[in-house]
């Protein structure tokens, strides 16, 4: 667990404790439960991973973080007081995927713009060049293209030198070279003790630029740990069977069984003792075709995270 202290610019260094608390976190929206009783804490310096697919909560957890919506059941610090109290002290940006921006601005007036709201500010060249768009600084923002906007959004976020940046599918629509630039802006922001929470839908991404990786699926956290601990706990195998009346209870209850999805007669499990299930299978369940292979990286996420995933947490 990490100690680390972000130090603004400045030298103001902010008090110890937690940069993002949720406790029994859950929001509906009409009859749709989006996040189901999440809790986590991520420490100050943490580079963590918000790691789902399409509707897992991602957005609805972050705007809570935010201060842009408000829990219906449980509670959200960040940095130890109400979101808004530290958005409005400056204290934390975000990367949000649309929006934000002015068409008929130029690059660096925008984040001259964002810097005249907070009374301490970062460099605005500085933030331009580590957003690897101090060359455009002139161009309007609307002949901006996509990857381009993004960058400009992530300088504008660093302009406050924020404790906490918060960044929604940040590289969305970037090329490999912006990715990689901007992640290694991100990295090095990170060792001053800035605290980076980012949603993404990539596991490859999470895995090779977070310290830990909260996986979430259905509003729930249902994995969190290091990249090497998320992929061990998903780094089965995967097995396929047919069963006449395959009975999701008595499959769940066979020892090591960490995913199962069920369609009409055929049966997926993963499992990391793919013999020990293999052999229940075929000797009290009467299974045939019976097939063993070993689960890639992205499949065993989307294993974790399927519908039909009953795996315990992490
Ligand atoms: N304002 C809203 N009104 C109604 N439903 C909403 C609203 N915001 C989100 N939802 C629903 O809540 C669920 C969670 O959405 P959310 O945007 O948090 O997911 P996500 O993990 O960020 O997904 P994505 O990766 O697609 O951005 C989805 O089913 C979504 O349709």
């Amino acid at each position: 667990m990490m100690t680390r202290t972000h130090t603004k610019t400045d030298g103001t260094r902010l008090a110890g404790g937690a940069a993002i608390q949720l406790d029994g976190v859950h929001k509906s929206f009409g009859d749709l439960h989006a996040v189901r009783g999440i809790d986590l804490q991520i420490e100050q310096g943490e580079i963590v991973a918000f790691l789902g697919p399409n509707g897992a909560g991602k957005t609805t957890t972050i705007d809570m973080i935010l201060g842009l919506s408000r829990p219906d059941e449980g509670a959200v610090h960040t940095l130890g007081m109400s979101p808004r109290d530290a958005v409005s002290r400056g204290l934390v940006a975000a990367v949000m995927q649309t929006g934000g921006l002015l068409r008929d601005v130029s690059v660096e007036e925008t984040v001259h713009l964002t810097a005249s709201l907070f009374v301490q500010t970062r460099d605005v060249q500085e933030c331009l060049e580590r957003a690897g768009i101090w060359g455009i600084r002139d161009q309007r923002v609307g002949k901006c293209s996509g990857g381009e906007q993004q960058r400009l959004r992530f300088a504008m976020a660093l302009v406050s030198d924020p404790a906490l940046l918060v960044l929604d599918e940040p590289t969305t629509g970037m090329d490999v070279t912006g990715r990689r630039d901007f992640w290694s802006a991100i990295r090095s922001d990170a060792g001053r003790g800035r605290t980076v929470l980012f949603a993404t839908h990539y596991l490859e991404e999470a895995d090779q630029y977070a310290d830990r990786i909260v996986l979430v699926r259905h509003g729930e956290v249902v994995a969190d740990g290091t990249g090497a601990q998320i992929k061990a706990r998903t780094s089965g195998r995967t097995i396929r069977a047919t069963l006449d009346r395959p009975d999701r209870a008595a499959l769940l209850a066979i020892d090591g069984v960490e995913a199962l999805d069920i369609r009409g007669e055929s049966v997926t499990i993963g499992a990391r003792d793919s013999d020990a299930v293999a052999r229940v299978l075929l000797t009290s369940m009467g299974a045939r075709d019976l097939e063993i292979t070993a689960q890639g990286l992205e499949e065993a996420f989307m294993t974790l995270t399927s519908d039909d995933n009953e795996g315990e947490r992490a």
